[in-house]
């Protein structure tokens, strides 16, 4: 079921097609990607704002303060944005007092936002007398954060997979070594990840012969102020002296060969986003159990011919089972060049709006008619 779009001005279209495009520009993660517009009562695009991840901004607030960086008067405006507002004190304020502080008098949003806590802005906005519709764009809106809605249903982290690897798909040569394949540019930009997410994964192989770090440092190796707790899976002891151990407390061993166990311990410690950086048994199996939302690949001009490879057995044993991932446009784009390497960046296969389109969680966002949503929907 699709809310009827011909109850929305061409203006309104217009302002969500805009945000759409705006959310794009933020970092996949813990948080949905988000854009929203500030529209005049005459219907030209105000201010535009979007969200740049956990920790900052809500897309509806950074439209708010862009207005007001342009000295635009916002009462009596419309909002359109991407998903419900927020109402709820996070790490940022709740976009519905936001809202309403900003005078604005009506709201249009594709999608109601899932997560439990911060459900209920639409209700909020609706009681204080701000006209709130919902449904615009919604399969659109939906399609975008696809991967992190499927994550909040399945009370799970957000989950990046990273592999830095040569022409010919190694990720170490055959002696065991492997530092380092990437260039410069894309281990800065892979410590860049490493600051934004709250848990980095490796497996014990990658321990017993790396005696990784998986801090988040700058060039000059100065630790970044947030830090990712290290969480190393599988059965086998971590050495005493590893260097992921570290000395601040944000060590974690997750005696386990389940991905989704491991998943959930992670989850249960409060992480809402984990990369998982290798090696190559611990990336098949996150791969094959179909548990990544996105892949970050560097791709070195290298070629080795022989050593490890990135990944070994996902279960697939017939083209038809092949996994198809898609070119992600969010975050900066799904290809660019990192100094010599290129930098890939996908979606997962899991399914598209009209492979989901029927399913509960697809069902539970979809307002169940404009009339109706008036008096219960939107939370
Ligand atoms: N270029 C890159 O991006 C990276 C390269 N590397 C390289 O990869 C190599 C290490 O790869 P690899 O040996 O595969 O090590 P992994 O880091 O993948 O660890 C493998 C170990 O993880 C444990 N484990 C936990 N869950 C599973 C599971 N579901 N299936 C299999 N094993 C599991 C097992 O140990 P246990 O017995 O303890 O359960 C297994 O031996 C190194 O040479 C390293 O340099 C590593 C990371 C990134
Ligand atoms: N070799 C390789 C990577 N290797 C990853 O980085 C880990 C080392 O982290 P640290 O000790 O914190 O510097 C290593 O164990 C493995 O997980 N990463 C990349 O981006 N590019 C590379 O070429």
């Amino acid at each position: 079921m699709t809310a009827d779009t011909t109850l929305y001005t061409p203006a309104e279209h217009a302002a969500m097609d805009t945000a759409l495009a705006a959310a794009l520009a933020g970092p996949r993660g813990a948080n949905p990607l988000v854009g929203a517009v500030i529209l005049s009562p005459g219907g030209e695009q105000l201010a535009t704002g979007y969200h740049r991840g956990a920790g900052t901004a809500h897309a509806e607030a950074d439209a708010i303060s862009e207005a007001r960086k342009q000295g635009i008067d916002t009462v009596g405006t419309t909002m359109v944005v991407t998903l419900e507002p927020c109402n709820h004190v996070g790490r940022t304020g709740p976009c519905a007092q936001a809202i309403m502080a900003a005078g604005i008098s009506k709201v249009i949003y594709a999608v109601d936002d899932p997560h439990d806590p911060a459900a209920g802005g639409a209700r909020t906005l609706r009681s204080a007398g701000v006209e709130v519709r919902s449904g615009l764009a919604l399969d659109r809106a939906f399609d975008l954060n696809r991967d992190w809605f499927d994550a909040v249903a399945a009370k799970r982290p957000f989950v990046t997979l990273h592999i830095a690897q040569t022409l010919d798909s190694r990720i170490a040569a055959d002696d065991g070594t492997s530092q380092w394949i990437s260039s410069p540019e894309s281990l800065a930009d892979n410590h860049g990840l490493r600051g934004l997410i709250d848990a980095i994964l490796v497996g014990t192989g990658t321990v017993l012969i790396d005696n990784p770090r998986l801090t988040a440092r700058d060039a000059e190796g100065e630790l970044f102020s947030r830090q990712p707790v290290r969480a190393v899976m599988g059965l086998r002891d971590v050495p005493e002296d590893a260097a992921v151990r570290g000395a601040d407390g944000r060590f974690v061993h997750l005696p386990t060969r389940d991905p989704a166990e491991a998943l959930g311990m992670l989850f249960g410690q409060g992480v809402r986003h984990v990369m998982v950086e290798g090696g190559s048994s611990i990336l098949s199996t996150f791969l094959g159990a179909h548990l990544v939302d996105e892949l970050i690949v560097y791709m070195a001009p290298t070629l080795l011919g022989s050593g490890t490879p990135a990944l070994h057995d996902l279960g697939i044993t017939t083209l038809k089972d092949a996994q198809h991932w898609s070119w992600d446009d969010a975050g900066g784009g799904a290809v660019r060049m990192l100094g010599n390497d290129l930098r890939l960046h996908l979606r997962s296969p899991r399914g598209t709006v009209g492979t989901i389109k029927n399913s509960a969680l697809h069902k539970s966002l979809v307002p169940r008619s404009e009339a109706a949503e008036h008096v219960t929907g939107g939370h």
